[in-house]
């Protein structure tokens, strides 16, 4: 390690004084003007953990959904996974480093994991159309020389395809061609064997459009086109021609506003999704013919998605596990359905895709979906190897379907949730089983639910257990919302700190257990009933809600500055 040069160029990316940052659920992200130093230092963790596990590291420079203005930075992991949680505490520690201790952190941190420091260092890095993120990147590939380790630049590129190129360069190429070019192919041959098989053709529904969060979804998309254009046209919006980046768009937005994003021409029961700032997040959407809006978010799609796998796996005949993780936000009805309806076992894990990630290796095929649309579906090695077998062995209706799963494989990004993959997996599903977006939101109702932010002065005073739906801390806070909830039906409701942001999150939802039976047994509804519901239903949540924010829940979360 040379030291010198390490002061002299840790000088150029000075530590403002005071500045405490950690590195959250998705690394670090704040205001773009205080992470140079940040860059720089993960620029020379990446060396290490490099070195470390023999490996090509990736270092994605994004903030994702949040205000252009903002910025961030992770790690990506050997096998294309997040950080692993170990090195997110020595990820801290080095960026808070002040100055003049720098050198001594680093040395302490490849001490403490054994780091060779003569082996070789490979890292990757990508970027999103931040105007900040060119001149940030740069500064962590000047942590990355530094230290000596060698870089590739790829530029702009999506979270996903990010984590694609390090998945393909730690597999020898076996996973894929890590260019921008192998991702496309990969990606659209699967996409256009698999809508090969589709029976229903009609121009309707190889139609969609596609709210870009005017961010690099935009670009990589438009790129991608060409690739899989026999089998889906897509038309994009918020293409980042003129509007801002997540400003009133996006799949964050369309989310947490339940409405469609500006920018997009949305005619009745047309298919529509919006991507998210990094392109890592997708929710679909529609407008009935009465005007009213739709969101199909990821609980709708993992939901979509194990359907279509369980009908596969039962046609092949062969014992693999099928396992669904969500986290404490999937709305009640969706885990309901899977269970009791598509018949699969459901597990819950803290927010965060690298929670779900981990559980979702469990299983033959994991499918995990955050609410918020973040989400993929990972096969195991072995499954992999029999499907192939399958494909190849047998005739007729059985190796059709192995065919089938064998496209899946390829289709999702088995690094993280990506989507343009995902994108092409739903349009492919509902090819393949004929469903318009109406009869795929049909499948059940969600259960109306709220999510706000609180800003507290402490948020750290709640800790939680069970997966973040228990509060263990403060003393009482468990039993007043036990109180609240125990008094309407199909309800839940918990408080937990955010990762990303310094806010509490409240979620809460209820129902009425009349509208759940009618939704499973497939009763046809008149408008009227349709109306009474809707108001007892809303009546339901609107009470619950009420109560959480009383002034008996509050107290408990201490001096509240503002809520939305
Ligand atoms: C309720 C919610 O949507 N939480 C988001 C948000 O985490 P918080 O820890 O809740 O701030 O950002 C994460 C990173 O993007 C994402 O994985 C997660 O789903
Ligand atoms: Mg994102």
């Amino acid at each position: 390690m040379d030291l010198d040069a390490l002061t002299k160029h840790s000088a150029f990316h000075a530590k403002p004084d005071g500045l405490i940052l950690q590195y959250g659920t998705a690394g670090f992200r704040t205001k773009a003007e205080h992470l140079d130093h940040v860059m720089f230092r993960m620029g020379l963790l990446a060396v290490l953990r490099s070195k470390q596990t023999k490996s090509t590291i990736g270092v994605m420079v994004t903030a994702s959904h949040n205000p252009e203005e903002d910025n961030g930075v992770k790690l990506v992991d050997p096998l294309g996974e997040m950080l692993a949680p170990s090195w997110e505490e020595h990820a801290t520690c080095l960026a808070n480093a002040e100055d003049q201790n720098l050198q001594s952190v680093l040395m302490d941190i490849s001490e403490k994991v054994a780091v060779n420091l003569h082996q070789d260092a490979f890292v990757v890095i990508g970027r999103d159309t931040r105007p900040s993120s060119e001149k940030l990147s740069q500064s962590v590939i000047d942590g990355v020389t530094v230290l000596g380790g060698q870089v590739h630049d790829y530029g702009l590129l999506t979270t996903p395809q990010l984590h694609y190129m390090v998945y393909c360069r730690n597999t020898s190429g076996q996973y894929g061609e890590a260019t921008t070019e192998g991702y496309y192919e990969k990606l659209s041959k699967a996409f256009v064997e698999l809508t090969g098989q589709a029976f229903c053709s009609g121009d309707d529904h190889r139609k969609l459009k596609v709210d870009c969060a005017n961010g690099i979804g935009a670009l990589k998309l438009g790129e991608m086109k060409p690739y899989f254009s026999q089998g889906l046209s897509v038309q994009l919006f918020n293409d980042g021609s003129g509007g801002k980046l997540n400003y009133f768009c996006g799949a964050d937005f369309v989310k947490t506003h339940q409405k469609p994003p500006q920018g997009i021409e949305m005619k009745s029961s047309e298919r529509c999704c919006s991507f998210d700032g990094d392109a890592d997040r997708i929710v679909y959407y529609y407008q009935d013919v009465d005007g009213h809006f739709h969101l199909l978010d990821g609980d709708k799609i993992a939901t979509l998605i194990s359907s279509f796998l369980k009908e596969l796996v039962l046609e092949i005949g062969e014992s693999l596990n099928i396992g669904v993780v969500q986290t404490a936000y999937a709305n009640g009805s969706s885990t309901r359905y899977l269970e009791e309806v598509v018949k699969v076992p459901v597990y819950c894990t803290k927010t965060g895709v690298k929670h779900l990630h981990h559980k979702a290796q469990e299983f033959d095929i994991g499918v995990y979906f955050e609410a918020n649309g973040h989400g993929t579906v990972l096969f195991s090695k072995a499954a992999e190897t029999k499907i192939k077998q399958l494909a190849k062995e047998l005739e007729d209706k059985k190796s059709k379907a192995a065919k089938m799963l064998e496209n899946v494989i390829d289709l999702f990004n088995q690094a993280t949730g990506d989507a343009i993959s995902d994108m092409l997996v739903i349009e492919a599903v509902l090819a393949l089983k004929g469903l318009t977006i109406q009869q795929w939101d049909a499948l059940y109702m969600d259960l109306p639910n709220r999510q706000l932010k609180v800003k507290v002065a402490d948020r750290q005073v709640i800790s939680t257990t069970d997966a973040e739906r228990q509060a263990v801390k403060p003393p009482g806070l468990q039993e007043a919302i036990n109180d609240l909830v125990k008094k309407y039906k199909l309800s839940r409701a918990f408080v937990r700190p955010s990762g990303t942001e310094d806010v509490v999150r409240v979620y809460a939802e209820a129902d009425s257990q009349v509208s759940w039976d009618r939704a499973v047994e497939g009763k046809g509804r008149d408008r009227l009933t349709e109306l009474e519901e809707g108001g007892s239903r809303r009546e339901a949540i609107l009470m619950v809600w009420q109560s959480l924010m009383s002034w008996r829940f509050m107290a408990f979360l201490g001096f509240i500055t503002y809520f939305h």
